[in-house]
Order: structure tokens, then C-alpha cells, then sequence
């Protein structure tokens, strides 16, 4: 249990490192690229969040660290996920197994997906803790009855031997927490994870996690539609728009200072801020499908900012922070401190670059496939 302070969290090496991620689906119809050149890292004891509305590519992100991307899903080759320094892309489902079973545990929106009806809550636990810790008998009870006081479930010897059903949502979710930190992971993956619930036991849930957290500096990557749930778990928040990452910043940063119009807009349609008698801005439009590489700017069609150029420039991550602060927004109004045909042609110069590198002629990594099929 590390009672590191923050800086030095900063300075340690990432739990997970994900880079140049490309996740597509081939289906008959079409080709629909969820995931266009994704990079985060998480350290031991934060949490990362991601952020956006539906369709924008959230738990394509999730589903790809966890090796769960389903046919007619690819990573696309460059894709990289590194879990404490170990490559990902490329192993087995049997090795990725092992990875889900030791290290890496997923929580999702619906705990019942996670939970079967026909065992009870401690039999699952139990379970997970065989598998996981090779523990049996009285002393995975123990354990079990342990992770259910931890998830602060009362009564947990008891409640062991209840079904599915007999919990409430909130219970429910919390048991499928408990299972979560049976294979004793060093990062956890929330997606959406109280989306169902209603605000009160939305926040216990929160509260929870971020106690298990400090106990056990684990990293987190929380993904959520809203921009209050960030507020609340977050120490780095990433924006994601259509398949990719606009904006990242420390979560202070990005409340304080949101620089892509899209992070605007996605904040001023939070109720409460702002003029109160404003009515619930949403944004209007829905976020589109992206079909292989963008070549413009994705969110341009809705945004309030969009000039010419959105339409003919892909925008690149710059620096819109102060010093010393993490902070990038991928859009052609930055950098704002130089004339706009110069911020622009910086953007240019990127894509251009990235075009010369292969971007946009990738081949997939699929060991499946073997290179001469790929188009
Ligand atoms: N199995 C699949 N086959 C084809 N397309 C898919 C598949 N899964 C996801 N997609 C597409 O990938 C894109 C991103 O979907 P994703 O589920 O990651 O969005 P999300 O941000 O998690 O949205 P939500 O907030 O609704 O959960 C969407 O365009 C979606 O249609
Ligand atoms: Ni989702």
C-alpha cells in the first residue's frame, strides 16, 4: 500500500501506456474506423478519465486494452498497449486471459451483465478468487466476506449466499467491484459504471472507488458521457469526439480553462452552470460515424468556430496550456498565439507528415490475416 504523494505518482512509470491506437470494424457494408490514433498513459494510483457523447468511441477504447474486441473488429498495425511495459497487441486470447485475470479487471454499466443469476453473489466471488488466487474453501469465503465489507456491502457474510436478484442496483454493482478487485488488479477499467444509477448511489459508488483507490493505489480510466461524474473522479481527463482524442488536460484545467470548442460546448451543456435560468444546452447534431482517417476536423459540421479550413485541414494535438501543464487541444484555432494562417499551416505541415509515415495506409494486425489478403 503506497502512500506516495501525487508528484511522485507523475514521475513513476505508467500502469498503462496506450499508443497510436486504431480499432476498425469491416463489416459488408462499411468500414467504420472507431478508434483513429488514440494515446494515453495512466500511473499508479489516478484516475483517467474519457469523456464524450454516445457513438464517440469510449468502450471501443475500453473493449481494445481488454482484448475484447469482437470480429469484424482490428487493431490496426501501430496500435500499441503496453501493461506494466508489456506489449498487449498481438497475444493470444489465452494469454489475454491470463492479463484479465491478473493485473487488469473491467467494470460495466449493466452489473448484471457481469453477474450470473443462477449463483449466488459469493459462489461468483469465490469463483473469480479460485481463478484468480488459486484460494478455496474457508479461506476464499474469508476473502470473499472481506472484498464485500470493502465495497462496504453490510451484513456481507450473509449477503454471500443471496442471489443476483436479492440486491439492489447499487449492491450490485458494488458485489461486481468486489469481484473486480478479486484478481487483485493494478488497473481497472469503468465504463459507464454508474450511469444506471440513481444520483445518490451514483455517488457512493464514486466515493467507494476512490477509497479503494487510495488504499490500494490502483490506476483507474473511468469513461463517462458526463462532465459532473468527471468532475468528481478525475485526475486527467481526455475528450473524445468521433474515434478521437480533442482535448487532454489535468481535470482543474479543463473545467478552468477548456480550450477546444467541443470541451466548450460539452460544459455549457452541463445543468447548473452558468446562468441558471439558462435552458439545458445540448449540442445539436449527433457525433458521426468516422469512416477511415479524418482529413479535416471531425466535430467542424457542429461547431460554433468553424471556419473554411475545418473542412480541409486534420487538426493535431498543440499546446494550449501554461507551462509545465499537460495540456493539448486538437483543433486549427491553436496554437492562438501566433497568426492564424501560421497555427494553420502548423497543422498542414503535421498532416502531412503523418500521411508521409504510412498514416492512413495501415495494415492491419490481425495474426489471422496473413499480409497478402490485406487490402
Ligand atoms: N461490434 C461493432 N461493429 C461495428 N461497429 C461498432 C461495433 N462496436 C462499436 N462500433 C462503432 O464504433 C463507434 C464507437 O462506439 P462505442 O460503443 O465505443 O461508443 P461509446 O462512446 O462507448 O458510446 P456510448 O456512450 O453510447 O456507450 C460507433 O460508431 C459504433 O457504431
Ligand atoms: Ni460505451
Amino acid at each position: 500500500m503506497s502512500q506516495q504523494p501525487r508528484r511522485q505518482r507523475a514521475a513513476s512509470e505508467p500502469v498503462l501506456s496506450v499508443e497510436h491506437l486504431r480499432t476498425e470494424f469491416h463489416t459488408d457494408k462499411e468500414v467504420i474506423r472507431a478508434i483513429d490514433d488514440v494515446s494515453f498513459d495512466v500511473h499508479p494510483g489516478e484516475t483517467v478519465g474519457i469523456v464524450g457523447e454516445s457513438g464517440s468511441g469510449k468502450s471501443v477504447t475500453a473493449r481494445s486494452i481488454m482484448g475484447l474486441v469482437d470480429d469484424p473488429g482490428r487493431l490496426l498495425d501501430g496500435s500499441s498497449i503496453r501493461f506494466r511495459g508489456e506489449e498487449l497487441v498481438g497475444k493470444t486470447e489465452d494469454e489475454y486471459r491470463d492479463v484479465r485475470g491478473d493485473g487488469i479487471a473491467m467494470v460495466f454499466q449493466d452489473p448484471l451483465s457481469s453477474l450470473n443469476p443462477v449463483y449466488t453473489v459469493g459462489n461468483q466471488i469465490k469463483e473469480a478468487l479460485k481463478l484468480h488466487q488459486g484460494l478455496t474453501g474457508q479461506a476464499a469465503t474469508d476473502r470473499a466476506a472481506e472484498l464485500l465489507k470493502a465495497v462496504s456491502i453490510p451484513d456481507a457474510r450473509r449477503r454471500l449466499t443471496e442471489y443476483p436478484h436479492q440486491f439492489s442496483g447499487g449492491m450490485r454493482q458494488r458485489a461486481v467491484i468486489a469481484m473486480a478487485l478479486a484478481c487483485d488488479p493494478d488497473l481497472l477499467i469503468c465504463d459507464e459504471p454508474t450511469t444506471a444509477l440513481d444520483v445518490t448511489i451514483q455517488a457512493q459508488i464514486l466515493e467507494l472507488l476512490n477509497d479503494i483507490q487510495a488504499a490500494e493505489d490502483l490506476a483507474i480510466v473511468f469513461i463517462t458521457h458526463d462532465m459532473g461524474v468527471i468532475a468528481q473522479v478525475a485526475d486527467r481527463v481526455n475528450v473524445m469526439y468521433a474515434g478521437e482524442f480533442v482535448e487532454k488536460a489535468p481535470v482543474e484545467e479543463l473545467f478552468a480553462n477548456p480550450r477546444h470548442p467541443y470541451t466548450q460546448s460539452l460544459l455549457e451543456s452541463i445543468p447548473g452552470r452558468g446562468d441558471a435560468d439558462e435552458r439545458l444546452q445540448s449540442i445539436e447534431g449527433d457525433v458521426p460515424t468516422p469512416h477511415g482517417p479524418a482529413t479535416y476536423c471531425r466535430f467542424a459540421p457542429r461547431c460554433p468556430k468553424a471556419f473554411d479550413e475545418c473542412d480541409a485541414i486534420h487538426p493535431a494535438h498543440v499546446d494550449v496550456g501554461e507551462e509545465d501543464v499537460e495540456h493539448t487541444a486538437a483543433c486549427l484555432l491553436y496554437p492562438d498565439d501566433v497568426p492564424q494562417e501560421e497555427a494553420r499551416a502548423i497543422h498542414e505541415e503535421r498532416q502531412t507528415e503523418a500521411e508521409r509515415t504510412g498514416d492512413g495506409d495501415d495494415q492491419l494486425v490481425d495474426e489471422n490475416t496473413p499480409p497478402e489478403e490485406e487490402q
